[in-house]
């Protein structure tokens, strides 16, 4: 009960932590696209990144339970604390396959966003995950949603588009996406959730 009164202090000291930590990262992945490092920075003025705090309950029939169904990180980049229960699945694009991401203590683990891949034109692909519940223990997680400013039009990087290599993603809304987005996510799909492929460019 007492933690309760350090809440907030410890909340946005960890939420400056991790805020940090993703500009570093986004800096690596534009030196990694050849572009400068700041790239990206301008689409972050007023982000819209948010911390969510799940909790995961232990399930009597855990193949009939859904912990979090499949899905991409609509944003830039999620950065993800998990406990050492387990849970999460990542589908492997090779074959398919969920594959189990081991609880690694005292590590992140980094999702690149829908958003990324668009900005990279498919030179980074957003990852399809899951999340699966047990009959044993409850599991807790901490995802940090990195997120642009709600009225970034998200489209690829100009400089890396050319003839040969045009731009496979028509320009949408950030803030737009994200709030069709929210409102299917949780839902059992009888809205349609809206991604990332309906503003493909067909070849
Ligand atoms: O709990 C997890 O490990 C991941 C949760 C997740 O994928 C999400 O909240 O987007
Ligand atoms: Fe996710």
């Amino acid at each position: 009960m007492v933690y309760i009164f350090f809440y907030r202090e410890a909340s946005e000291e960890y939420a400056k932590g991790v805020e940090k930590l993703s500009f570093t990262l986004l800096e690596l992945i534009s030196l990694s696209l050849g572009l400068p490092a700041k790239r990206f920075h301008d689409f972050f003025e007023d982000h819209t990144s948010f911390i969510r705090l799940n909790h995961y309950s232990p399930c009597p029939s855990p193949h009939l339970a859904l912990g979090v169904g499949r899905h991409k990180d609509a944003g830039a980049l999620t950065v993800l604390a998990q406990d050492d229960v387990g849970g999460l699945d990542v589908k492997r694009r090779t074959d398919g396959e969920w594959v189990r991401v081991k609880p690694i203590p005292d590590s992140y683990i980094i999702n690149v966003g829908d958003i990324i891949q668009v900005w990279s034109n498919d030179r980074y692909e957003s990852a399809e995950h899951r999340v699966m519940v047990n009959s044993e223990r409850e599991r807790f997680s901490i995802p940090f949603f990195f997120n642009p400013s709600h009225y970034v039009m998200v489209k690829p990087i100009e400089e890396l588009t050319t003839v040969n290599n045009p731009a496979k993603y028509k320009e949408y809304n950030w803030g737009k996406f994200f709030k069709t987005r929210k409102g299917s996510n949780f839902k059992k799909l009888d809205v349609e959730n809206i991604q990332i492929y309906h503003f493909k460019i067909s070849a």
